[in-house]
Order: structure tokens, then C-alpha cells, then sequence
């Protein structure tokens, strides 16, 4: 697989606090030729998480979109997904793959030891960040700055994904500072501009 340059998270309170559909949204982001989406949903009962999971599939159905399940390996298998991001506080990779083989498992850094670890462990991509400051997660750690992503990348030949802070302006000198792919929530919400519209804005401005 040729890993997305883009990389949108669907963050549930985001999009409730923004009055936005979810199905909308997706749907837009399906249109737009998004290839790698997480569904991010810290607050949702499990019954809402596999809900808000089938009305994503939905819109992106008969795309090669993966779909990539926030923390909860257990509502991955429910939902018939492939994809899990964990973090520190959730359950290691090696783990998430004895519950779902085959899986697509993304691990989160923040320094370079835990790149280094991460490099050496079970992962299929690092996630490193935040790259900059964020107000979307707020137990965030501190900011790695562009300098972080250049050191991740000195530190794993995996693919590496930024996070946190990253904007339509700011994209290109992640990916230039070494990332494969930037993971954004908050960037897609730009006043009086479509998600959708702002996704292609980043996939074009990503290319080459
Ligand atoms: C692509 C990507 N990178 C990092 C994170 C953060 O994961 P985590 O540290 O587990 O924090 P929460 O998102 O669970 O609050 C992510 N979700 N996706
Ligand atoms: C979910 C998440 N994880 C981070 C990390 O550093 O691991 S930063 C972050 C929030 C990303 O939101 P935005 O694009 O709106 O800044
Ligand atoms: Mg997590």
C-alpha cells in the first residue's frame, strides 16, 4: 500500500461541537478521494461507536478508503475493520493483533524513544506529534515541532504520520520535514469552506 499523504480523523465531539453530520462529512471526504480515515469517538457508548462506524462505512463504500478505529481493537473486530490507532494509554500493538489478524495497527509517539521503540515493535505506522500546538486533544503532550518529525524520521524507516496543529498552510513542511502522511482534525473545519473542498485543497497540495 502506498501510504495517504492525508490523513483525516473524524473526531466526533468536532464535528457535534460544529452542529456537523458525521455521514455528511464522510461523504464529503469519500467525494473529495480521502484514502485513510480514523474514527475518533472518545465520549461514544460502544453502541454508538458501532453506529457512527457503519454510517462512515457506508459513505465509503466501493472506495479503497481503510477505515481506522480510535483505542478500541474490540469495536474494530465488531465493525468488521482492519484498521486500530492506540496509544500509550490504550492496549500495545502486539495485542491488538491477537485480537485482529490482519490488522493495520498505528502506534502514537512523542519522543524519540518511544519512536525508537515503536521502529522496533508490532506498528504497520508511527505516529508522531503533536508537531504543533493543538486545542483538539487536550491531555496532548508537548509540542515536537518540525524538528520532532525530522528526528522520528532519522529513527524509523516506518511510515511515519504527523499529528497536532497541522493546517492547509503548515502541511508541506511537515511532509518536507520528513512525515509520509499528515493526520488532521480541526484543519478540515475552515470558516465558510466545505470539509470536503479543504481536503482536496490538502490532497493537492500534498501531491508530488
Ligand atoms: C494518527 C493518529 N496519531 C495519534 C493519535 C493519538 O492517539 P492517542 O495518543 O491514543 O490519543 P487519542 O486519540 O486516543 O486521544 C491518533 N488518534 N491518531
Ligand atoms: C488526536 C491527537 N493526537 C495527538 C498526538 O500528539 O498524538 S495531537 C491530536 C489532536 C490533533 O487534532 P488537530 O489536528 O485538530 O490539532
Ligand atoms: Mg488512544
Amino acid at each position: 500500500m502506498k501510504f495517504p499523504k492525508l490523513y483525516v480523523i473524524l473526531d466526533v465531539e468536532t464535528l457535534e461541537r460544529r452542529g456537523l453530520r458525521l455521514s455528511c462529512v464522510a461523504g464529503e471526504l469519500a467525494r473529495a478521494g480521502v484514502e485513510l480515515v480514523q474514527l475518533r469517538d472518545k465520549q461514544g457508548s460502544p453502541q454508538d461507536v458501532l453506529r457512527r462506524a457503519a454510517e462512515v462505512e457506508r459513505e465509503f463504500a466501493g472506495t479503497q478508503c481503510r477505515l481506522v478505529m480510535n483505542d478500541r481493537a474490540d469495536l474494530a473486530v465488531l465493525a468488521g475493520w482492519t484498521g486500530v490507532h492506540v496509544g500509550h494509554k490504550d492496549m500495545p500493538p502486539v495485542a491488538v493483533r491477537e485480537v485482529l489478524s490482519g490488522a493495520f495497527v498505528g502506534v502514537s509517539t512523542h519522543d524519540g524513544e518511544q519512536v525508537r521503540a515503536a521502529d522496533a515493535g508490532e506498528a504497520d505506522y508511527v505516529a508522531i506529534g503533536p508537531v504543533f500546538a493543538t486545542s483538539t486533544k487536550l491531555d496532548a503532550e508537548p509540542v515536537v515541532g518540525l524538528d520532532g518529525v525530522r528526528k522520528a524520521r532519522a529513527l524509523t524507516s516506518k511510515p511515519l504520520v504527523a499529528i497536532g496543529g497541522i493546517t492547509l498552510e503548515n502541511a508541506r513542511s511537515v511532509i518536507d520535514a520528513g512525515a509520509d502522511s499528515v493526520a488532521v482534525i480541526s484543519a478540515l473545519f475552515v470558516p465558510g469552506e466545505r470539509p470536503g473542498k479543504v481536503a482536496e485543497e490538502l490532497i493537492a497540495r500534498l501531491s508530488s
